[in-house]
């Protein structure tokens, strides 16, 4: 469904030396460097596929979901969405696609819900059937019904969020692209958001990239994630088999009798552990394929007094925060890293 080919984009950032000088010197010669925020990446998304597309600030994300919606051109490689070439064929793209970016908005801000709504049904020629039949939809399930005679300004975020899901998704569009949905959400509306975008792609395939820093909506929604780092993919792949592929994929949290500073690894722990210190407790992160919790507590018990313990499985967003904080490298080492492309 989306093909994307090897594409690049690279933005140019002008250049100012600082103070007065500077200002002047720039009305005559203008430096320009080259930033670049996309570089060279392939992936393959196919119909009715949830994908998290992920990374840091400034990771690349946006960039490229706009050179996929079409908005921007690469500057090398290409996209091809169900056949078209969307930043060439803008028009035909805009009907088969919907978009919630983020602090935009596709309603019409001073007048009542509803009516943008029926804009937007003859936009894009909506029959009346389907228009209505979507309407109950997510007057059920988005809890639309009271929001529809309220002019979108006066509508709360997590409103407007709701109706901006459904104006992307009233004329059944094949592919949706989703950013930060449910950024600054309480928990009620983010899991009726949750729970929209699970239907509309079990019922219509919809196949949606959505982009995130909610590792909660990733767990939920996708299978497969692409990290992006530094306009480079370093991960595409299942979310299990990240969490498989982490190095350490368990934690012992022991509170010791005494102080854990002085705690030193036994040798019979030296290959399997990792220590780290956390206020008073101390943390061993380990793999279950090399070696069990209970191994692990049995062999400190013969050197120190536990007073507490617990294991835990580290959750999605400390992997990934892991990848953010200490990037590709970091990554590589600790063999989270599958190279899609
Ligand atoms: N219009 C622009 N002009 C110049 N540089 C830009 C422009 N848009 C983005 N960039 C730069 O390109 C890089 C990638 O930006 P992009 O917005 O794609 O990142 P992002 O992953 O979406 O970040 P965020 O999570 O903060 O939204 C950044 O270094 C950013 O500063």
């Amino acid at each position: 469904m989306i093909e994307v080919k090897n594409i690049s984009k690279y933005y140019r950032l002008f250049e100012r030396e600082p103070g007065l000088r500077g200002a002047i010197r720039a009305l005559f010669k203008r430096k320009y460097i080259k930033k670049t925020a996309v570089d060279n990446i392939s992936f393959h998304i196919p119909k009715g596929e949830i994908v998290g597309y992920i990374g840091s600030n400034g990771a690349g994300k946006s960039t490229t979901i706009k050179m996929i919606s079409g908005i921007l051109t690469p500057d090398a490689g290409e996209v091809v969405v169900g056949g078209i070439i969307p930043y060439k064929n803008r028009t035909k793209n805009a009907k088969s696609i919907g978009a919630v970016f983020g602090q935009r908005t596709q309603l019409f801000w001073d007048i009542p819900v509803q009516e943008s709504l029926q804009l937007l049904k003859h936009i894009y020629e909506i029959p009346e059937e389907a228009y209505q039949k979507n309407i109950e939809k997510f007057k059920d399930v988005l809890d639309l019904e009271p929001l529809l005679s309220i002019p979108v300004r006066q509508l709360s975020l997590g409103q407007k969020m709701r109706c901006e899901l459904a104006a992307a998704f009233l004329h059944n569009p094949s592919v949706v692209y989703l950013d930060e949905p449910t950024i600054g959400l309480d928990a009620s509306v983010k899991i009726k958001i949750r729970e929209f975008i699970k239907q509309m792609n079990r019922e219509h395939e919809t196949t949606i990239i959505l982009t995130t820093h909610d590792m909660q909506d990733i767990e939920e929604l996708c299978n497969r994630i692409i990290i992006i780092d530094k306009g480079t993919i370093i991960y595409d792949g299942s979310l299990i088999e990240l969490k498989q592929t982490t190095k350490y994929n368990r934690t012992v949290k022991l509170e010791l009798e005494g102080s854990a500073d002085d705690f030193v690894i036994p040798i019979a722990l030296q290959d399997y552990v990792l220590k780290e210190l956390a206020d008073t407790q101390l943390l061993l992160h380990f793999n279950n394929q090399d070696i069990n919790g209970s191994q692990i507590i049995a062999e400190v018990m013969k050197h120190h007094v536990i007073n507490d313990f617990t294991v835990t499985e580290p959750g999605i967003d400390k992997i990934v925060q892991e990848i953010y904080e200490r990037g590709l490298d970091h990554a590589q080492v600790l063999g989270t890293v599958k190279v899609s492309n």
